[in-house]
Formats: structure tokens, sequence, C-alpha cells
């Protein structure tokens, strides 16, 4: 006879409202049964903190239990201890690692299948949780090389297999220790491709991540409900504090472009809204020296530094939110050749007077076909963007040089009487496939050409 296995579903709080009054809804509290808190007694969030509570784990996490068995003796196997509510008012069950407490943030799911540090540490991620659909998560460990910036910003992981070994000869540590010493919630034994399928459907949605069993079901709603993430400024938070000189690149080991020319010597100033570091490495290994500013530097600055060429760099949030980093970007192209990577490549589509609009879902992962109407090629690019120019508003004059390949939305810009190159998606590819590397080289031309 067959044996069914019961997977565990999400529970559901309508949006109504309505379970302020139903019996339907299981409480997460199993001590308080019998009258659910009002609203009027919760207090009301501050709609744009993003972190609301979150420490490392103390490592006693097997007390912490599945619903109706909190009575029972300790487990000698992890259960249930965290909750993401989220704002669709659906409810998934899973076991935490890393930090714990309650962290607030916009559910995206990314569809790499490598690369989870370098996706950890993009600062493009921050106020968002990154759910990952490859199920099988934390078998390379850590390292130190993979670093893509000084911390994690994101808000948290959520992955369905959390790997029981690492087996990596440059690991150092696990996923989980990592995630913990930088206060990262993760969890994990969550039905990813459910959330993902409903991310699909219904385009990102805000979450709270929780291993407090004392807030209930429906406080967590209110908070993801409260919390906004569009036209919030996150570039702030994630940029460098003063300027600095960067010059570590790609190591030799690693170089797979012998294209690469040092001996060129152009001054880039970069932009940090959050910049990678392997956008640096990348520049360095073609022969720049560069300068690194903060997203608030004046341009006037910039300019007075009389840069060979200026990088906006990819960056966390809506575009939309930080009007002095476009104005920034306005005073500076026409006068120097420019280069613009995601967040970059959104605020200079805005400079020019166009407009930029938040996708569904958006695109996140390290395998997107993207159409180079350049040259005619398609390359499989690197990913990580909620937001998109519309090319509909852009000015005669520029050219929208590269298309999403899956949706056919904006991907790459050029306006070729301002010097002016930008592209949606990541050419330093970290993680992520080298195809685009190349576009560093088209900056470095626009340079050299301005120079002559
Ligand atoms: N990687 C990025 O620069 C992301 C840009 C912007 N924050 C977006 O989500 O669209």
């Amino acid at each position: 006879m067959a044996t069914f296995l019961r997977f565990p579903s999400p529970t559901t709080i309508p949006r109504d409202g309505s379970f302020l009054s139903s019996s339907l809804v299981p409480l997460q509290n199993p001590s308080s049964h019998s009258f659910l808190p009002s609203f009027s007694s919760i207090p009301a969030p501050d709609a744009h903190r993003l972190c609301l509570k979150a420490q490392a784990a103390s490592g006693a996490v097997h007390g912490h239990s599945d619903r109706n068995v909190s009575d029972l003796v300790e487990r000698p196997w992890k259960t249930n201890d965290a909750r993401l509510v989220l704002e669709d008012g659906s409810i998934w069950r899973a076991k935490s690692f890393g930090a714990s407490g309650t962290q607030v943030g916009e559910v995206v799911f990314n569809t790499s299948l490598t690369g989870y540090q370098e996706i950890l540490t993009d600062p493009s991620y921050a106020g968002q949780f990154v759910l990952m659909t490859n199920p099988h998560i934390g078998n390379t460990g850590v390292n130190p090389d993979d670093e893509e910036s000084r911390q994690c910003f994101l808000a948290g992981l959520v992955i369905r297999s959390l790997s029981i070994c690492t087996s990596n000869w440059r690991c150092r540590e696990s996923l989980g220790e990592y995630l913990a010493k930088r206060n990262i919630m993760g969890i994990y034994d969550v039905d990813t491709r459910a959330i993902t399928r409903r991310l699909r459907q219904d385009g990102s949605l805000i979450g709270v991540l929780s291993t407090e069993e004392s807030l209930t079901d429906e406080h967590l709603l209110d908070l993801a409900r409260k919390w906004k993430i569009v036209g919030v400024d996150l570039i702030t938070g994630v940029s460098c504090d003063a300027p600095y000189e960067w010059i570590e690149k790609t190591n030799t080991e690693w170089e797979f472009n012998k294209e690469c020319s040092h001996s060129e010597n152009f001054h880039v100033v970069a932009y940090d809204f959050g910049i990678k570091h392997n956008i640096l490495r990348r520049l360095a290994a073609y022969g720049c020296r560069i300068t690194v500013v903060p997203s608030t530097w004046p341009a006037s600055e910039t300019l007075n530094l009389k840069p060979d060429g200026v990088l906006f760099s990819n960056g966390p949030g809506d575009p939309a939110a930080v009007p002095y980093a476009v104005q920034t970007v306005k005073e500076i192209i026409g006068k120097v050749p420019v280069f613009g990577i995601c967040m970059g490549h959104q605020l200079i589509g805005q400079a020019l007077g166009g407009r930029t609009f938040k996708m569904k879902f958006g695109h996140h992962g390290g395998n997107h076909p993207v159409g180079n109407h350049v040259n005619g090629r398609v390359e499989i690019s690197a990913q990580n963007h909620n937001y998109a120019v519309d090319p509909a508003s852009l000015p005669a004059g520029v050219e929208v040089t590269h298309r999403n390949l899956n949706d056919n939305s904006c991907a790459g810009l050029a306006c070729r009487e301002l010097n002016l190159i930008s592209l949606q998606y990541h050419p330093e590819s970290s993680p992520g496939p080298h195809d685009s590397d190349p576009a560093f080289k088209e900056f470095i031309q626009l340079m050299k050409a301005n120079k002559a």
C-alpha cells in the first residue's frame, strides 16, 4: 500500500483583516488561544526601519520548537523555529540558521545555481530577502576571496536545503557560521518552489521573518503590510563614507580575459551607490586607476579631479528615490565619458529625461539572455534588479543597445554624442558568466577616443 507523505502547506490570513474575528486561523502562541490581539494593541511600526531586531543566534535552537510540541523534551534534530509571513497573508514555517530575531524585507528569487556568497555580499540586495531557487545551498561554504563588499546588506536568506557539510578547498567557514557572525537571518526547509511561483504570479512581496515565538502571526503580517521599500533611499546606507583609491585587480590565477590591457592608465572616478568589488577589480584589470567616491560626492569635485571617465555603480532600492544622485549624473554626463551599471544605468536613464518603473518581480540570477544589438550577439548575463528604464520615455539620440530576451525590457543604453554607455545587468559577473566583460573594454575605448 502506498504511503502518503504530508507536506506542510502555508497557512493563510485573509487580506481583508477578517482574521480578527475568525477562528480558522491557527494561533502562533498556543498559550494565548482564546483571544486574538486587536490591531489597536499593536504598536505602529516605523515603516521605513529595515532592521526590526536581529541578534546573533545563541546556539540554543533546539528548544524552540514547532507549535504543539513546545512542551516536549528537547529533540536531537532541529524543528521548525521560524516563520516567514508574507504580505499576501501566507505563513511559511521553516528552520532558522544564522541570526535570530525579527526582520522585514522584500522577497525576491534568484535563479543562480552557484555564487551565494557573492549574492549575499551584493549591496544591491539591501532591504531584500533573497530566495535561492537552486534547492541545495551551502555545500561550498564561504571564503575570504568571494566577498563583493565589506558586509552583507541583505535582509535575509531563504533556501530549500542547507548542506549538512562543506566541501571546497577554499572553504574557511560554513554558511551558517558566516551568517550568524554577520547578524543575518536565514531559513531552510521551506518550499522555495511554491514561494517562487507565488512571486512570479503576484509579483515581489514584502515579508517578515521571525524566530520570536511571542510575536503573533497577525502582528508579523501587520508589520509586512505597513513596511515600504518603494520610494526609499537605500543607497545612503550602503555607500562608503569617504573617497578612497582602489588598486586590487582580478587575481592573475582567475583572469579569464587575455585581452585586458594593463598598458593603458586611465583615471576613473567610481560613484559608490553600493558598488560590487568585482566592478573595481575588472576596471583595474583593464589598467584603470580608480578613485571611489561616496554617493553624495558633488559632481563639481569629481570634475575637479579631471578623470578620464566616471562610473556610476549598482546599488539598492528605488532609483526614483534618489534625486540627488540623478542630479549628480546630470552634471557629469557630456563632460567626460561615463559608464553606468544597473542602478547607475537607471540613474543615467533618468538624467537623460527618461522614467524608471518597478517590474513585477525583476530579474535576479546568473542565466538571463540579453540581445546585444550593437554586435548582434546574445550574452548570458548576471542580473539583479527590480526596476527598469522605460525606453519609450527616452529622448531622441539615446539608443537602446541591449534588450533582455526573456521580456524584451531595456537592458542597455548608449548616447554616442555624450560618450555614454550603460547596462541594466552585471558585466562584472560575480557570480555569473563572463560574456559581458567586453563592456569594460568599450568604456576604455570611449575614454581613449575622448583623450585622443
Ligand atoms: N543591482 C542594482 O544596481 C539594482 C538596481 C535597483 N536597486 C533595482 O533593483 O532595480
